[in-house]
């Protein structure tokens, strides 16, 4: 079905730490399939603009819309379902070091109310084949790699098949041979239909991988062109 929606959008958004104004009067769409990626100086409000989206900071004024739901009308008990439909991968790995990769992946799965095994077991296979790591789900997290890990993380994030992926500086503590291997996993999901938001201070990455790109800067944020 031809869905032209967009995945996320604000208008007229203010987005607070506190009581202090991080960024003010905030409005842009993404669409389904767009990669978008948002840039701006160290405390520029690029982390807070993206706890907004994934209601880890309400939203006080203005209006927002993530998968479906109203960001000023999300009431405590809508965030594990909203953040069901919106993966999130931050710059540390936040795996759990005590279990395996697919217990990882299970313990989420459980979590947002899987119980039929077969139907876990090949949805965890599905997302570890996504990101090339179909051989690695009995692998603890210390025998994998910075990048490794990653992409794990990335394979959590999707195994709710969420619309749009939000992630925080995701190859911050990479390799530049490696962060351009896991551009490669979110440019290959942002290939199939999911929509990704990314915060990131990787120019480099901007440049091999071009992308439509909003900056914060000066309270605001602002679409750049060309
Ligand atoms: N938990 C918090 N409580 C109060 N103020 C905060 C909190 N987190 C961030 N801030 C402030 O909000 C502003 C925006 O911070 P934010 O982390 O969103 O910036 P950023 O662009 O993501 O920075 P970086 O690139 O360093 O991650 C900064 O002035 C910061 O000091």
């Amino acid at each position: 079905m031809f869905n032209s929606d967009p995945v996320l959008s604000l208008y007229e958004a203010d987005i607070y730490q506190d009581t202090k104004l991080v960024l003010g009067d905030v409005s842009f769409d993404i669409f389904k399939g767009e990669f978008v990626y948002l840039i701006g100086r160290t405390g520029s409000g690029k982390s807070s603009l993206l706890k907004t989206m994934y209601a880890d900071l309400w939203l006080q004024q203005g209006r927002g819309k993530v998968a479906g739901f109203a960001l000023e009308k999300l009431k405590p008990g809508d965030v594990p379902f909203l953040r069901r439909k919106v993966g999130i991968v931050f710059q540390d790995f936040q795996l759990f070091f005590d279990r395996n990769v697919e217990e990882n992946l299970k313990f989420v799965l459980r979590a947002t109310g899987w119980t039929d095994k077969a139907k876990m077991s090949n949805r965890i296979s599905e997302v570890l084949m996504q990101v090339g790591m179909g051989t690695h789900q009995k692998r603890m997290p210390h025998q994998l790699s910075g990048g490794e890990q990653q992409r794990i993380v990335i394979a959590r994030a999707m195994l709710n098949e969420p619309l749009i992926l939000i992630a925080d500086e995701p190859t911050g503590n990479l390799d530049p041979g490696v962060a351009d291997q896991i551009m490669g996993v979110f440019k290959q999901i942002n290939n199939a239909g999911t929509a990704i938001l990314m915060a990131t201070h990787n120019y480099d990455l901007i440049h091999k991988f071009p992308g439509r790109t909003l900056r914060c800067q000066d309270g605001q944020v602002i679409e750049l062109h060309g």
